[in-house]
């Protein structure tokens, strides 16, 4: 089989790892990505990415300062929207994301609210006629906009956020204010420099009322000179753990009038008497966050993906130490420990891109949905959306962690990109929801189904329709080779029931000692839990369930890795499968076998696997993940760009080392 990861000139090692591959890359990198159309696409957006100098950076950002990354992100992004006729821009979920994790990296610029939240607001919550008004603007970019919600004072509480709005009927207008320092807007992406448009979501009041958090869009910064308007007071937040391309904001208005009209009245209305108009759904104004949590799982996938391929292409790369004695020192891809510390890193990121394609899926057939008034759906796409969010973020941030400890002292290294790629992905357990809080949103909806099968309904989501359920008294394993898909998901099932049950009947005792929210309150670690096994679950279910939709060719080795993914689960909550004697000992010794079979399994076709999630050096931007291998010359190529080594003695020699080493041997 030809494999175009193989050129002239790369590591032997590398090499010989990409020869003993089993199956088709370019057929297994087709379906990762969604087919081959999808994949040719890639490498079309991939060569006009390289083939555009302007698109690229004059160093590594590592090496610059923050205002050098700000600029040289603004740069870039404008140069990248210039060209947008390179993309489906309706594609924004492959194209678009791909496009731009090419070109911006993962430091963020000054357009990436605009794109992910501001411009998705627009479609969502204005009316025909602001949206004719608002949505060219957008597009064409003659304005710059941001999603600003979080404030000082409360981002997960929005119920008790502190910006007003007040309407004013006779002049027809809303006033817009801070009242206190809490009340000011802190964290929206891009806020503050670069934005001169913001959706502020702000409490509306109105005929003396409040009704709550509403979403109005809000000039910040005159067109011409880029400055402040009046009563507008904001700027950038400082350096963060990551994404410092991007100049987070903060913003506080000081009585600052907007029209009527820049309330955003798709679903809640004020009339120009001041009458309000109720949404059909109390929840619809906070469709864009449901939108971003569901790109998120995709855009985490793959950096889970990403770091996955580092760590497996430097692990067969890098050689140190020896198995059998005086037979010369191995790949470290070789230790049992390596393979298990990354292979279920791999596993996970192929399980989340799946779950990612199915969220995406729902996601428009709720939107769909939605243009008909059906709001039938909203629980539901909440509950899926916060979950994954939940459990996607978490383990990724714990998996590329994992991944840059299996590098070594490199890993530590900036060149590995390994820093980087965690500052921006965890990011994704705070921002859109907090994950503790988003997975008590996934138990309501867990406990209102748990609620349903107590009293008889059998009507019950497909989702969590295994609550419902019977389902055995006892594992039905019997050996690894034999143990099918369909017991895999019944012993999942049945542990996540049990939580669900355990939980409900927790908070049922607890109810009935205290208030529904203190009793929450108290059973809160219980309910995470079953939020997190419900999610698990779906996670497993998905998997397995798009394998078998694979080319026949491709379902061997992408099983094991499904099944890797479901024993590694298995076996790390190995309590919860003895419950109630459901499981034995012996049972999941054996599994764990499974997971070390696994592990043998994948392991000659681990580099390829990594290559066929078809990152370019561009993408990756990790001197330990490069394709060809060659790490220890690119690393000392890339240690010569330090600004530091610029001149050969650095004036800290002669201020400070150099007279203190002169005085001491002066002394001796
Ligand atoms: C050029 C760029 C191209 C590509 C980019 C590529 C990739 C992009 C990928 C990633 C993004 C990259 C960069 C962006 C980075 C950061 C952006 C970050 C933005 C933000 O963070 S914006 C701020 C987000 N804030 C939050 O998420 C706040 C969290 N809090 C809440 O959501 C709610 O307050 C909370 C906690 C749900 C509670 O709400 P509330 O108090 O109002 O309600 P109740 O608890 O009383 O519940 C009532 C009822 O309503 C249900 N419900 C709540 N929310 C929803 C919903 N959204 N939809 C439907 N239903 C909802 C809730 O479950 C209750 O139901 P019940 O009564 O149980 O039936
Ligand atoms: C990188 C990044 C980018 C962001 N971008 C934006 C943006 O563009 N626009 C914007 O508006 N916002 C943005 N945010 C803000 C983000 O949405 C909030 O930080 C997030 O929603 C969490 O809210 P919080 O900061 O108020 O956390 P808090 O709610 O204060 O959380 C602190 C702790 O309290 C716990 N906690 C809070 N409430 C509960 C509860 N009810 N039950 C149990 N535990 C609870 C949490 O679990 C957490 O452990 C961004 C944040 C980050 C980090």
């Amino acid at each position: 089989m030809s494999n175009r990861w193989i050129q002239p000139g790369d590591n032997v090692d590398i090499t010989n790892e990409r020869k003993k591959c089993t199956f088709d890359i370019e057929k297994m990198s087709a379906f990762i990505h969604g087919g081959e159309d999808k994949l040719q696409r890639r490498r079309e957006i991939l060569e006009y990415v390289k083939s555009n100098k302007s698109l690229g950076d004059p160093q590594p950002i590592e090496f610059m300062t923050r205002n050098e990354r700000v600029e040289n992100a603004s740069r870039k992004i404008v140069e990248m929207t210039n060209n947008t006729d390179q993309i489906d821009g309706s594609d924004f979920f492959g194209e678009g994301m791909y496009y731009q994790a090419l070109t911006m990296g993962r430091d963020l610029h000054a357009m990436s609210l605009h794109y992910v939240m501001f411009i998705p607001t627009l479609q969502g919550q204005t009316d025909d006629e602001q949206l004719d008004h608002w949505l060219s603007l957008a597009i064409a970019r003659a304005i710059v906009g941001t999603y600003a919600q979080t404030e000082l004072g409360h981002g997960t509480n929005l119920s008790k956020l502190e910006t007003t709005a007040h309407y004013d009927p006779k002049t027809e207008e809303f006033v817009l204010n801070s009242p206190t320092i809490t009340a000011a807007k802190w964290w929206p992406g891009a806020l503050g420099k670069s934005s001169n448009y913001a959706v502020v979501v702000a409490q509306l009041y109105t005929q003396g009322e409040c009704k709550g958090p509403h979403p109005f869009i809000v000039q910040l910064r005159e067109m011409d000179t880029h400055k402040p308007l009046k009563g507008i007071t904001l700027g950038d937040i400082g350096p963060k753990l990551g994404i410092n391309g991007s100049d987070n904001g903060f913003l506080l208005f000081d009585h600052v009038r907007i029209p009527r009209r820049h309330m955003l009245m798709r679903y809640s209305k004020v009339l120009p008497d001041g009458t309000y108009i109720k949404p059909q759904h109390s929840k619809l104004g906070y469709g864009t966050m449901v939108f971003v949590r569901s790109i998120m799982i995709k855009d985490q996938a793959s950096q889970l993906g990403a770091a996955s391929t580092i760590a497996i292409r430097y692990a067969s790369v890098r050689r140190q130490g020896e198995i059998i004695p005086n037979s010369g020192e191995v790949q470290i891809l070789d230790y049992q420990t390596q393979q298990y510390r990354l292979f279920p890193q791999l596993a996970r990121a192929f399980a989340f891109l799946f779950a990612a394609y199915e969220i995406r899926d729902l996601y428009m057939k709720v939107t769909e949905q939605l243009t008909h008034g059906n709001t039938e759906l909203l629980p539901e796409i909440h509950a899926l959306s916060s979950g994954l969010k939940s459990v996607v973020s978490w383990d990724t941030a714990q998996g590329i962690e994992q991944c840059r400890l299996a590098c070594g002292g490199h890993g530590y290294s900036q060149a590995s990109a390994f820093p980087e790629i965690y500052g921006y992905a965890v990011g994704g357990c705070t921002y859109e929801g907090e994950n503790i809080v988003m997975l008590q949103q996934v138990a309501r909806f867990l406990m209102k189904a748990a609620e349903e099968v107590k009293k008889g309904s059998a009507n019950l989501a497909e989702i969590c329709a295994y609550i419902g359920r019977k389902g055995e008294q006892h594992s039905r394993f019997t050996s690894v080779d034999s143990y099918r898909d369909e017991d895999i998901v019944s012993d999942l099932e049945y542990v996540a029931r049990q939580q669900v049950f355990r939980a409900y009947e927790k908070l049922r005792k607890a109810q009935q000692q205290a208030n529904s929210e203190t009793a929450w309150n108290s059973c809160s670690v219980e309910l995470c839990k079953t939020s997190r096994w419900h999610v698990r679950l779906y996670l497993v279910k998905n998997f397995l369930a798009k394998v078998s939709t694979a080319p026949s060719d491709l379902r061997a080795v992408l099983h094991d890795v499904a099944r890797l993914y479901a024993f590694d689960i298995i076996t790390s909550s190995s309590g919860n499968f003895y419950e109630n004697g459901y499981m034995r000992e012996d049972q999941m010794n054996e599994i764990r076998e499974g997971v070390y079979k696994c592990l043998h399994r994948i392991r000659p076709n681990a580099v390829s696997l990594v290559d066929s999630w078809d990152y370019d050096d561009r993408e990756l931007k990790s001197v330990l993940g490069r394709r060809d291998g060659n790490v220890y010359p690119a690393l000392l190529e890339w240690a010569k760009q330090s600004p530091l080594n610029k001149t050969e003695v650095l004036p800290t020699f002669d201020k400070y080392l150099g007279p203190m080493m002169r005085e001491a041997k002066s002394k001796l």
